[in-house]
């Protein structure tokens, strides 16, 4: 089981990256930056990680097609390829209505758009030309291909994540989420012979404090849930509209109201939280379900620096 663990660039930069080195020197394996227009720019963020650590791989978790042209993606990511000296990776998604509802961008075809984007990004790093014309010059990756993930949890979002990228970021917490997934990544692999990374993006929280732990995930539960599709809600048994109900407290700003809805059931299907020993067999159980990267996504923790260190006792036993 490779580990990753995901930041959003909205605290201060120079305490990002201390956390970056310090799950660095505890085994994490991949950093990955959220991007979203209203916090920290993405690449300015994963640039001081690169400069500022050793062997852990960086990259957006995920950045989508709409805001940046693939030709401003693929000059930014080989550019964090040459400062890390390798070491960039690279998630791209569909990205998020809200988001762009607020930039006033339509978000249309996402699943054309998104193989069309990693097409051109990757003739782009490959030093080739798009059929626009498009051709890198200074910016130049380091290493013989940046691996590409995909975000996605719908099914034809999954399908294509197996046909073209390198592995995928499911924003999925719970095995039923990958038991669902895995037929269609397959389907998308086909008869591929590649390795292909199923990446546990996951709402965590860990703790020695148990309780702590789990009312520490909830708020992020809350988003998750909001922006699930209805089937996902199905899946785990939660009442129909749990989505909206939970996008409405959001959206009217209710968090207290969104943090009291969310149920044990839902923080099961959206988190995995509690212990480094209520840990361990949910992300076996995850493994068994084929995921290969167990991401720590946001929260972490109540306390981020020493769920960190936990996580690197999680992690010293796979
Ligand atoms: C678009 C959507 O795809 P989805 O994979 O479910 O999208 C949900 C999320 O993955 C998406 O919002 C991500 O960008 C959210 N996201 C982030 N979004 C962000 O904006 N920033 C982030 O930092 C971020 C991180 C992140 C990490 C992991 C992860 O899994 C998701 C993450 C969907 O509805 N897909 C359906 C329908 C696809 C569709 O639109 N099909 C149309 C059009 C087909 C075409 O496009 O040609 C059709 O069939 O007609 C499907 O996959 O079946």
């Amino acid at each position: 089981m490779k580990f990753g663990i995901e930041f959003v660039p909205q605290i201060p930069l120079d305490e990002l990256v201390r956390l970056v080195k310090i799950a660095e020197d505890v085994g994490f394996e991949y950093a990955w930056i959220t991007d979203h227009y209203n916090n920290k720019n993405v690449y300015e963020t994963l640039a001081l990680i690169a400069a500022n650590t050793e062997t852990i791989k960086m990259g957006p978790g995920v950045t989508n097609p709409y805001v940046r042209s693939p030709a401003i993606s693929a000059s930014a990511i080989a550019t964090i390829d040459e400062i890390s000296n390798g070491r960039a990776t690279f998630g791209i998604g569909p990205g998020d209505k809200a988001t762009f509802d607020a930039l006033g961008i339509a978000w249309e075809k996402p699943v054309s758009t998104i193989k069309a984007a990693i097409a051109d990004i990757t003739t782009l790093l490959d030093g080739g030309k798009t059929e626009a014309g498009a051709a890198l010059g200074g910016a130049k990756k380091v290493q013989d291909a940046i691996p590409i993930y995909m975000g996605a949890q719908g099914p034809k979002m999954l399908e294509t994540a197996g046909e073209i990228a390198d592995g995928v970021l499911i924003n999925a917490s719970n095995p039923k989420d990958y038991e669902a997934a895995m037929p269609m990544i397959k389907k998308g692999i086909g008869d591929q012979d590649k390795d292909f990374d199923v990446a546990a993006y996951t709402a965590t929280s860990i703790g020695t404090d148990s309780e702590a732990a789990k009312n520490a995930a909830k708020i992020v539960v809350a988003f998750i849930a909001a922006g699930s599709p209805p089937p996902v809600i199905a899946r785990h048994g939660l009442p129909e509209g749990f989505n909206e109900q939970m996008g409405e407290f959001l959206a009217q700003g209710n968090f207290g109201g969104a943090i009291g809805a969310v149920t044990p059931e839902a923080l099961d299907a959206f988190s995995v939280c509690g212990t480094p020993d209520e840990f361990i067999p949910k992300i076996e159980a995850l493994a068994d379900m084929g995921v290969t990267q167990y991401v720590a996504g946001s929260p972490v923790g109540k306390n981020v620096e020493e769920s960190i260190k936990l996580l690197g006792d999680v992690i010293a036993s796979f």
